[in-house]
């Protein structure tokens, strides 16, 4: 799949040392995975996490899933291990946790070479230097650390998230900027559907990409809420065909339900129908 294009409105993170886990994964309709040898991995379970992950991912079926593996940071004792192990997985990127800045990127891609890294944002510094971070040549994709940046901020979790909208705002400003994909945190009560649906609802409409998720009961209120909805694709086809029109008899404006349309948003109305295609080619 052409990466330019690829959907990532849900991307379920996934314990290394959990096989049930690993392989219910493999039916879920997720657009991406996060293979945690992280947080979600005891330290007792780190080193026989990585061999479990390096079997399951070798032996495959995640399909179209884009399969990302969050390593240990690399001033862990396991990090540095982890590292050399994913490069020689069946992965598509390597997520590197807490990154203070791009020197940390650096460091990991002496040891992954060319595998494409993501980074968690999830530190004071990191938000500092969001810029710089998403700027490095390596970098395809941030994804939001909400609860280490609630945890370093002494914030606390509001439905509002107005404690968190200054990072979530910076990081957005900094992956747009380099044209990185950018990922919301997670929503810890994964049983509370209605706080999921606003809290994907917000992080949609503040510009993310998606949501990652904790429980495969998120899936589909994340595939729901970043994917274009009916009423959008058909808006946007409606401002397409205006628009032609309106050029074709030498105006730069059109007009549709009210508002008008130039070409900026014809811009958007493409790429709401390139996404709905993208996911439609993913099976829905
Ligand atoms: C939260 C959980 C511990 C709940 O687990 P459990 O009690 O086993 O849930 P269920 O019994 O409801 O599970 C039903 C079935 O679903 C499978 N399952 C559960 N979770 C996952 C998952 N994440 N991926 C795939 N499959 C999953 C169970 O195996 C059951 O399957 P079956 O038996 O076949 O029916 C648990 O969901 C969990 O561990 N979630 C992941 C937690 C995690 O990854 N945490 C770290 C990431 S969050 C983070 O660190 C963010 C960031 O760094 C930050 O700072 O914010
Ligand atoms: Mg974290």
């Amino acid at each position: 799949m052409d990466p330019r294009f690829r959907p990532y409105r849900s991307v379920l993170y996934i314990p290394a040392s959990k096989p049930r886990a690993l392989d219910k994964a493999r039916g879920l309709p997720v657009d991406a995975i996060i293979f945690d040898l992280e947080d979600a991995v005891s330290p007792e379970e780190k080193t026989a996490s990585r061999g479990i992950l390096a079997e399951a991912l070798a032996q495959g079926g995640y399909g179209n899933r884009a399969r990302i593996v969050r390593i240990n940071g690399l001033d862990t004792e396991w990090g540095r291990a982890d590292a050399e192990a994913v490069a020689k997985m069946e992965a598509d990127a390597v997520l590197l946790p807490k990154v203070d800045g791009p020197a940390d990127l650096d460091e990991l891609a002496e040891i992954t070479g060319d595998l494409p890294i993501w980074a968690m944002m999830e530190t004071p510094l990191g938000m500092l230097n969001a810029a710089a971070i998403a700027a490095h040549p390596k970098l395809q994709g941030m994804v939001m650390g909400t609860n280490d940046l609630a945890k370093e901020l002494n914030a606390r979790f509001r439905a509002d998230r107005l404690p968190m909208l200054t990072s979530l705002g910076l990081c957005l400003l900094a992956a747009k900027a380099h044209d990185r994909v950018i990922v919301d945190g997670v929503y810890n009560a994964y049983k509370d559907e209605a706080g999921l649906a606003e809290e994907c609802a917000q992080g949609r409409d503040m510009g993310f990409d998606g949501k990652t998720l904790i429980h495969p009961a998120q899936v589909d209120g994340a595939n729901t809420a970043f994917a274009p909805s009916e009423a959008e694709i058909d808006l946007a086809r409606r401002q397409i065909a205006a628009f032609d029109q309106a050029k074709a008899s030498g105006q730069g404006v059109a007009v549709v339900d009210g508002r008008i349309v130039e070409n900026l948003h014809v811009e958007t109305a493409q790429k709401t129908l390139a996404k709905a295609e993208a996911i439609a080619a993913l099976g829905g």
